[in-house]
C-alpha cells in the first residue's frame, strides 16, 4: 500500500464517494440506512456490485483507521477483551433476559444471572463500547443491532463455539507448534492441547459432549446457509450437461445435498454419494432421482471405476496435505483417461496479488487459522492446490479454476491424462 502524501485524504475521499453511492442505493430501494439500533434490519442479499461498494468502504475505513491509530494502538485494539464479553453474554444467556424495545436494570440482570452487579456492569459496558447492547438511560441495558444476533439460534451457536472451541484453541496454538512443529496431524493441535485431549481429532473429542457437537454443528450450518455457500454455484458454474448420462462420484458427500442439487438440474447424470458408513446409513434415496449412497472412506481405494467426475465439496480443507495426497492417491486406480477430479473449496489469494480486498483476505486467512488450530488442516492458495495434484501423480493434468461470483468456494479441476 502506497503511503504517499495525500494518502489519508485519498482514502477518505474513496470512503465519501462510495458512501454516497451506498446511501443512494438505500434511498432508491427504500432500504433503511445501517444503524446500531436494536430495530435495525440487516441489509443482506445486495446485488454483487453493491456488496463490492460495501466491502470497499469497509476496507478503506479499516486502512484509514489503522493508519491514523498508528501501529501501537492498532495492534492493541485488536487484542482487546472481546472474548470476555462474548463469553459472559453467551454463558449467562444475557440477550434473552434483555427485553426487546425496552430495557433491564443492572440489579435485575444481576439477580437473574447470579453475577455481581459490579462485574456485570464492567463487562457489559465494554461490550456496549463495541456496539453490543446499549445503555441509553444510565443503569439500564437495552438491545443493539449486534446484541440481537444472540437471539438467533445459529448466531448464538456461532458465538458459543467461538468462545468455547476456537478461542482456547487459538491461545494454545503456539504451544502446539512448539510441541508438534510439523503441524500435520489432527491430534496435535491447539484445540487438543487446550482441551488436554488425546483423541485422533477435535471432532472425536467433542463428540463425547453432545451439547458441544450440537452447538458446533449449529454454528457451521448457520454459516453454510449463506449465499457464499449456495449450491447454485456448483450446479450453475460447471458444464454438467456435457456429461450426458455420465457417472459423478461425490467423495465426502454427506447426506447428498450437493448430489441432489445436481441431479435435480441434470436428471440424466448418475450420482453416487460416498461418505463414512455412519453418515450415509440413515439417508433415504429419493425415487425418480439418480442419486445412490455408498459407505466408503475416501482414504481407501476407490471402488467405482471409470466415472466421468470424482468430485469433493468442502472436504479437502479439513485435511493437511499429507492426508489430501492420500485421498487423491486412493482415486488413481479407478481413473480412466479423461476422468476429472473436481474439488470445490476455498482458494486463498496469493500474497500481494490484490485479487481480493485486504479486508476479505483477512477474513479468509482467519478461516485458515481456525482450520490450523482445530485440526491442522488448511485453506489453500492456487499454487498449493496445483502442488497437491503434482505431488500425487504427473498424469494429473491441471485444468483450471473457476471462482463463481458471490461464492466462497471455487471449482478446481484436474484431468487424468495417462
Ligand atoms: C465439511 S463436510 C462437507 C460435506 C459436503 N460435501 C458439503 O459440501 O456440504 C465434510 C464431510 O467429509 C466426510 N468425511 C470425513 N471423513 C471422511 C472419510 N474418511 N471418508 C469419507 N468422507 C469423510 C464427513 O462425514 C462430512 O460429511
Amino acid at each position: 500500500m502506497a503511503t504517499t502524501p495525500g494518502h489519508l485524504v485519498e482514502l477518505a475521499t474513496k470512503i465519501l464517494e462510495q458512501a454516497k453511492e451506498l446511501e443512494a442505493y438505500h434511498a432508491s430501494n427504500s432500504i433503511p440506512l445501517p444503524s446500531f439500533d436494536e430495530t435495525a434490519t440487516e441489509a443482506i442479499n445486495f446485488p454483487t456490485a453493491m456488496e463490492m461498494t460495501r466491502a470497499r468502504i469497509s476496507d478503506a475505513c479499516e486502512q484509514l483507521n489503522a493508519l491514523v491509530q498508528g501501529p501501537r494502538l492498532m495492534a492493541q485494539s485488536r487484542v482487546q477483551a472481546h472474548v470476555t464479553y462474548l463469553d459472559v453474554i453467551h454463558r449467562f444467556k444475557i440477550a434473552p433476559k434483555v427485553p426487546l424495545g425496552s430495557s433491564i436494570s443492572y440489579p435485575e440482570l444481576s439477580e437473574q444471572t447470579g453475577v455481581s452487579e459490579a462485574a456485570l456492569r464492567r463487562v457489559l459496558r465494554f461490550a456496549i463500547s463495541n456496539h453490543v447492547f446499549a445503555e441509553k438511560q444510565p443503569g439500564f441495558v437495552s438491545h443493539s443491532a449486534a446484541s440481537r444476533l444472540f437471539l438467533d439460534p445459529a448466531m448464538n451457536d456461532w458465538f458459543g463455539s467461538f468462545v468455547q472451541e476456537i478461542a482456547p484453541a487459538q491461545l494454545a496454538e503456539g504451544r502446539a507448534l512448539e510441541k508438534y512443529p510439523e503441524a500435520d496431524e489432527s491430534s496435535q493441535t491447539g484445540y487438543m492441547i487446550a482441551n488436554n485431549a488425546t483423541e485422533p481429532s477435535f471432532y472425536l473429542h467433542m463428540a463425547k459432549e453432545p451439547a458441544r457437537v450440537k452447538q458446533f454443528s449449529g454454528a457451521m450450518s448457520g454459516f453454510a446457509k449463506g449465499r457464499g455457500h449456495s449450491l447454485d454455484h456448483l450446479t450453475d458454474s460447471y458444464p454438467w450437461a456435457e456429461l450426458g448420462s455420465g457417472t459423478v462420484v461425490d467423495l465426502g458427500g454427506s447426506t447428498g445435498g450437493a448430489a441432489f442439487a445436481i441431479a435435480e438440474k441434470f436428471p440424466d447424470l448418475h450420482l453416487i454419494v460416498q461418505d463414512l458408513p455412519d453418515t450415509v446409513a440413515g439417508v433415504k434415496e429419493k425415487s425418480g432421482v439418480n442419486v445412490k449412497f455408498m459407505g466408503h472412506s475416501f482414504f481407501d481405494e476407490q471402488p467405482v471405476h471409470g466415472a466421468e467426475v470424482y468430485m469433493s465439496r468442502w472436504c479437502f480443507h479439513n485435511w493437511s496435505d499429507k492426508y489430501c495426497i492420500r485421498i487423491l492417491n486412493a482415486l488413481v486406480p479407478a481413473l480412466r483417461a479423461g476422468s476429472r477430479v473436481l474439488i470445490m473449496d476455498a482458494v486463498l489469494p496469493a500474497i500481494g496479488s490484490g485479487a481480493v480486498l485486504p479486508v476479505e483476505e483477512r477474513r479468509l486467512r482467519n478461516f485458515d487459522i481456525n482450520m490450523l488450530t482445530l485440526s491442522n488442516s488448511m485453506e489453500r492458495e492456487l499454487e498449493d492446490w496445483k502442488n497437491l495434484f503434482a505431488a500425487v501423480d504427473s498424469r494429473f493434468r491441471w485444468k483450471g479454476v473457476v471462482q463463481p461470483e458471490g461464492s466462497n468456494l471455487a471449482l478446481l479441476e484436474a484431468v487424468w491424462d495417462p
